[in-house]
């Protein structure tokens, strides 16, 4: 049986998801859970059209002495960003069995007893290392079908002591991330006509925040009622997201719902909110959500990448001067707007629309 566990604050919290899908006989959703209450209303998914598939970004280009294939990728990734804030990422150069230790390593954190995760609970949305369910119990309405592990990994490193080798594993997989990550941004800076540091440099990326994200979604017996995460965009600049190798990430493209399908060893990426703010809206943060299936458990590892907690982020001076445009969203530090994030149901982009002028 799952059951409310009450805690040593007087708030009670929610059992973890996979707790209740081992318990034995579970054939229906708590009502707690019923995210869609109409399936034949909710906007199903489906693959990309194939003249508009998403869009691949060969990484290993951005490194080439050919100034041709050079300038090409640059104007892929420009492009890819404009019309979908979403890419795969191939020949990024981190190994395939880095990226499997990872997923295996949050595998077993999820693994350890419900006792010895509780220790990783974390009250605040800013503690660095936190796991529960859900996104945000105290705040919504609907629980979602999802338990998550939070740690903040640079500036400062953090890690959870359990299980063995997680901290070491994490420790390379974020640094080799954060390198993918800031090269990106660089080909994303040339892009928007920009120097290829200026994001680096206004954003502060050598104290730039990193937090890892893993999303458990155990199997449901009724998947069209709940929703895993519910559809929403990201804070910060730059998210990479691998999986164990099960779908349900989908996007928003052109009003529809798009299941994403990625290549084996690559890694997908979006643009976040704050690449919305300093591009001035000319890239738009992708609309994104992820759906549960009732057969095996999927387990997603995002890595995000953003400026530094104490940057204040408006639209880049330069394209607003030599554009003659008006900014369209106001400066915010960026560790209010993580708060505010983290501190709201998850929903759309609300939490963007906030700054937008
Ligand atoms: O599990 C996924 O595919 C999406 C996860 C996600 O959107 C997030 O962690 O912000
Ligand atoms: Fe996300």
């Amino acid at each position: 049986m799952y059951k409310w566990t009450a805690t040593s604050t007087p708030q009670t919290k929610m059992a973890s998801i996979k707790a209740l899908t081992e318990s034995p006989g579970l054939t229906s959703i708590p009502s707690s859970y019923t995210f869609i209450q109409n399936p034949n209303d909710h906007q199903a998914a489906s693959d990309p059209e194939p003249e508009d598939s998403i869009p691949t970004i060969d990484f290993s280009l951005l490194n080439s002495s050919n100034p041709d294939e050079r300038s090409k990728v640059i104007r892929d990734l420009g492009k890819a960003c404009r019309d979908w804030g979403f890419f795969m990422v191939i020949n990024h150069g981190v190994e395939e069995s880095l990226m499997e230790r990872m997923v295996d390593a949050c595998k077993r954190f999820f693994d350890l007893t419900e006792e010895e995760k509780k220790v990783f609970e974390g009250k605040h949305v800013l503690d660095p290392i936190r796991c529960g369910t859900s996104f945000n119990a105290s705040v919504e309405k609907v629980l979602l079908w999802r338990d998550f592990l939070k740690v903040f990994v640079h500036p400062e490193f953090h890690s959870p002591n359990k299980p063995t080798g997680f901290s070491e594993i994490s420790q390379e997989y974020c640094k080799r991330t954060q390198e993918v990550a800031r090269k990106l941004l660089r080909g994303i800076s040339e892009s928007l006509g920009l120097e290829s540091s200026n994001i680096d440099k206004a954003m502060n990326l050598d104290s730039g925040f990193q937090v890892l994200i893993a999303n458990l979604y155990p199997p449901c017996p009724q998947p069209d009622l709940v929703m895993g995460i519910p559809p929403h965009s990201d804070h910060g600049l730059l998210t990479l997201l691998t999986q164990n190798g099960i779908g349900g990430l989908q996007l928003l493209h052109n009003g529809k719902w798009v299941n994403v399908n990625a290549l084996s060893n690559s890694f997908l990426v979006n643009t976040g909110d704050h690449v919305e703010i300093l591009s001035n809206g000319k890239y738009k943060s992708v609309v994104h959500r992820a759906v549960v299936n009732n057969k095996i458990t999927r387990l997603s590892l995002a890595i995000a990448h953003g400026p530094s907690l104490d940057t204040v982020v408006s639209p880049a001076k330069e394209l607003i001067d030599n554009e003659g445009e008006a900014p369209s969203y106001l400066g915010m530090k960026y560790k209010e707007y993580l708060e505010l994030q983290q501190s709201n149901p998850l929903h759309n982009k609300t939490c963007l629309d906030r700054v937008r002028i």
